[in-house]
C-alpha cells in the first residue's frame, strides 16, 4: 500500500525542457551527482559511528554502480545512512525537488548561455530524471527498527512511497531505467570512463558491476555445480578450485593532494602526475598547495617539461570540490597563465553552482587565485635561492611560462623579477640586476641581447673581443617580454647585439680626427650610394674586419611590428636604418683610401668598396636578391682578376 502519493510543486511544464536543454552537452553529470550522494550518505554514517550514535560494523563502505543492458537499468548502491519514509519525503520530495526548483529559478534566464554555469552542482538527485523513464529508490535507514522503503517516480513530477523496499542492509539503491535517448550510459566502458572523469578521487570506494555478465556467470557456475554433483564426489577433488578475482575500485580514495607534503615522496608525486595526466614523462618540479586558513585549498601544481614552446597550450589544471571533479581549466579560480601548468586543485569553499561572471567578481575567488600565484612565486624564489643549480637546469623549460606569467600578471613579475634568469654569452645564468651591474661602466642601462646565436655570431665575436657581454633572448615571447621589461624597469633599454654599438665600440682613449673620418665617409658614400643610411668610422680592435653593419633598434622593432601585424600602416615607408661602421685600422680599407685619386685603379676600388659592404651585410643577415646577384658577379670578376684571366 502506498504510504504517500503526491506531485511536486514546480511548474513542471517549464522546467523539463529547460533543464534538459542545459544538460544536453553535459548529460553525464547525473552519474557524478548520484555517486556523490552515496558518498555523502557514507560520510554521514561514518560521522554517526564516530560520535557513538550508532554502532559500526566491519563491512567496508562502498558504492556499487550496476549496469544491465538487458533491463536497461543503471543502479547506484551505497551502504551509507539510508533514509526513512519521512526522510524521503523531506529530502527527496521537498529538498531535491525544491533544489531543482531553485536551480530552475536561478538559471532560467541563463539557459541560452549554458556554458556560463560551472560546476553544475545543485541539481543533485533530480538530474536522474534527465536520462530516465523511471527512477526508483530502495532504502533502509540505519535507524533501529527502520523499514525498507521504496520510492518511485516515472517523470519527476508524480511520486509514490511504499513500504515494500527490497533492501535488507543499511543504505540506498537508486535504480534508473534509462530513457531511449540515453541508452549510451548502458555501455560499461563509457560508464567507467565517466566515473573515472568525475569520481577518480572520491573518498569512498566505487565499483562497477555488469549485472548481465554476473547473472550469466552465476548461471554457468550453477550448471557446473549441478554437473559436478551428477558426476559424484570423486571428480570434485580432481579439479583445482578457481581463485576468485577480487574486484578493484575505480577510484583512489586518498589522493596525494590530501596528504601532508612532508609525507609525500618524489616517486609518489611523479606517479600521481603520470596517472592523472596519462603521460610517461616526469615533471620538472611541483608545488603542493595546502591551505586551511582563511580558506580551504589543497592541490598539486606541476611544471611539465616542455618539448617545444608551443606545447604549453596543453596544460591542464583540474578543479575539484571535495574530491569531486568539477571542470578543467577554470580561469576564474586559477590565473590564466597557471593554466599552462598541469595539476589538481581541490577547493571545497568555492561556490561552484554559480555563474562564471559571479566567480569573476567574488572576492574569495580572487583571494584564492592570488594565493595560488603567491605560492608559485614563493616556490620559484626558494628554488632559485636554495637550489640554484637545479633551478638553472630547469630554466630553459620554465622561462616561457614565467615570462608569459609576467606579461599576464604584473604582480607576478614584481614577486619574481629577481629570480628571472638570463643566459649570457658564456652560457652563464645571470639576473638582470647582475647584468646592469656589469654594464654600469661600459654601457649604463643598456642591455645587449642576441636573438640568434648562429646568425649573430660575427657580432658575438666582436663583443667578446671588446670584453663585452650580452644576454640570449631567443624565445618567441622575448620580443614582448623586452618591451614589458622596458616599461617596468624605467631607464633600461634593450639593444640587439647588431644595433647601435658605436658607443660601446669606441676606443675612449683614442683621439678622433673628425675631418679624416668625414673624408672616409664621403669616399664610401660616393662608392656605394644609398645602400646604407648612415656611416661611422671606428678603429676596431680587430684589424681584419673592414666593416660592420649595425641596424637601428627602433627601426628594426617597427619593421618587426609591421610584419607581425600584417597590414599595419604607419603612413610612411618603413626601412631598417643601417649604419656602415668602417674600420680605419683595416689594411684593405687603408689601401682603397690611398688609391682614391688613382684613376687607373678606380674600377678596382669601386669593386672592393662594394664587396666590403656586401660582406658586412652578409655577416648581419642574407643579402637581398639583387644584392646577392651583384655580389656573385663581382666575386667572380675578382677571382678572374686575381689570376689575370
Ligand atoms: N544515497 C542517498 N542516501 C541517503 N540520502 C540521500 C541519498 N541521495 C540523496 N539523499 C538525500 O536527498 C537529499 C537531496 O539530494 P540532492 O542530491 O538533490 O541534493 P544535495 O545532495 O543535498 O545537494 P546537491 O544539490 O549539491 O547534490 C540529500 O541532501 C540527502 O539528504
Amino acid at each position: 500500500m502506498a504510504l504517500k502519493q503526491g506531485s511536486i510543486s514546480i511548474d513542471t511544464e517549464n522546467i523539463f525542457p529547460i533543464i534538459k536543454k542545459w544538460l544536453y552537452s553535459d548529460k553525464d553529470i547525473f552519474i557524478r551527482e548520484l555517486i556523490s550522494n552515496g558518498c555523502d550518505a557514507v560520510s554521514k554514517h561514518k560521522r554517526l559511528v564516530s560520535l557513538g550514535e550508532t554502532a559500526g560494523d566491519d563491512k567496508p563502505y562502498k558504492i556499487t554502480v550496476a549496469v544491465s543492458k538487458k533491463n536497461k537499468t543503471l543502479s547506484f548502491s551505497d551502504n551509507g545512512i539510508g533514509m526513512t519514509a519521512d526522510e524521503i519525503d523531506k529530502y527527496i520530495n521537498q529538498v531535491a525537488f525544491s533544489g531543482a526548483e531553485d536551480f530552475f529559478n536561478k538559471y532560467k534566464d541563463k539557459m541560452e548561455e549554458s556554458n556560463d554555469i560551472i560546476g553544475h552542482f545543485g541539481l543533485g538527485f533530480y538530474s536522474a530524471f534527465m536520462v530516465s523513464s523511471n527512477v526508483e529508490i530502495d532504502t533502509l535507514s540505519f535507524a533501529p527498527g527502520a523499514k525498507p522503503i521504496r520510492w518511485q517516480s516515472a517523470d519527476g513530477m508524480q511520486f509514490e512511497i511504499t513500504e515494500d523496499g527490497t533492501r535488507t542492509e543499511r543504505g540506498t539503491t537508486i535504480t534508473l531505467t534509462l530513457a531511449e535517448d540515453s541508452e549510451e550510459f548502458l555501455d560499461e566502458y563509457h560508464l567507467r570512463s565517466i566515473i573515472k572523469k568525475y569520481c577518480s578521487f572520491l573518498p569512498v570506494e566505487i565499483y562497477v558491476e555488469n549485472t548481465d555478465k554476473l547473472e550469466e556467470e552465476a548461471k554457468k557456475k550453477a550448471k557446473e555445480a549441478a554437473k559436478k554433483a551428477e558426476q559424484g564426489a570423486d571428480s570434485e577433488t580432481s579439479e583445482e578450485p578457481k581463485e576468485e578475482i577480487k574486484p578493484v575500485p575505480l577510484n583512489d580514495t586518498n589522493p596525494l593532494w590530501l596528504k601532508s607534503p612532508k609525507d609525500c615522496t618524489d616517486e609518489e608525486y611523479i606517479k600521481f602526475y603520470q596517472q592523472v595526466f596519462n603521460v610517461f614523462d616526469e615533471p620538472l618540479f611541483w608545488i603542493h598547495l595546502n591551505v586551511d586558513y582563511p580558506f580551504n585549498l589543497k592541490g598539486i601544481l606541476y611544471f611539465p617539461k616542455l618539448k617545444n614552446e608551443f606545447e604549453l597550450v596543453e596544460g591542464k589544471v583540474k578543479l575539484y570540490n571535495n574530491q569531486v571533479f568539477v571542470a578543467d581549466n577554470i580561469k576564474e579560480v586559477i590565473p590564466e597563465f597557471l593554466l599552462l601548468l598541469k595539476g589538481v586543485i581541490d577547493c571545497p569553499d568555492l561556490p561552484l553552482n554559480v555563474s562564471r561572471s559571479f566567480l569573476q567578481n567574488d572576492r574569495d575567488v580572487s583571494k584564492i587565485s592570488k594565493h595560488i600565484v603567491k605560492k608559485v612565486a614563493d616556490k620559484l624564489k626558494s628554488l632559485c635561492k636554495n637550489e640554484r643549480e637545479k633551478y638553472e637546469s630547469f630554466w630553459d623549460d620554465i622561462q616561457v611560462f614565467i615570462k608569459y606569467g609576467c606579461l599576464k600578471d604584473e604582480s607576478f613579475y614584481d614577486k619574481i623579477k629577481e629570480y628571472i634568469l638570463y643566459k649570457d654569452l658564456d652560457g652563464k645564468y645571470i639576473t638582470l640586476k647582475d647584468y646592469l651591474e656589469y654594464a654600469r661602466d661600459k654601457h649604463e642601462n643598456k642591455v645587449f641581447y642576441v636573438v640568434d646565436k648562429e646568425q649573430q655570431s660575427q657580432y658575438i665575436k666582436l663583443f667578446k673581443e671588446y670584453d663585452l657581454n650580452a644576454v640570449i633572448l631567443d624565445c618567441t615571447i622575448d620580443n614582448n617580454f623586452i618591451t614589458f621589461l622596458e616599461y617596468k624597469e624605467s631607464g633600461v633599454r634593450f639593444k640587439r647585439i647588431d644595433s647601435d654599438l658605436s658607443d660601446v665600440l669606441k676606443d675612449k682613449d683614442e683621439e678622433k680626427d673628425e675631418k679624416a673620418d668625414e673624408e672616409i665617409i664621403n669616399f664610401f658614400k660616393e662608392k656605394i650610394g644609398d645602400r646604407v643610411q648612415k656611416y661611422s668610422v671606428e678603429s676596431l680592435k680587430k684589424e681584419d674586419t673592414p666593416a660592420v653593419i649595425l641596424i637601428s633598434e627602433e627601426s628594426r622593432r617597427m619593421m618587426e611590428m609591421q610584419s607581425r601585424f600584417a597590414g599595419l600602416d604607419y603612413g610612411f615607408d618603413l626601412k631598417e636604418e643601417k649604419t656602415l661602421v668602417i674600420n680605419d685600422r683595416n689594411p684593405l680599407v687603408k689601401k682603397v683610401l690611398s688609391l682614391k685619386d688613382d684613376e687607373d685603379k678606380k674600377e678596382d676600388v669601386d669593386v672592393i668598396c662594394n664587396q666590403i659592404v656586401d660582406l658586412a651585410l652578409l655577416a648581419n643577415k642574407e643579402l637581398g636578391a639583387d644584392e646577392l646577384d651583384s655580389f656573385i658577379k663581382r666575386s667572380n670578376e675578382l677571382m678572374s682578376r686575381v689570376i689575370s684571366l
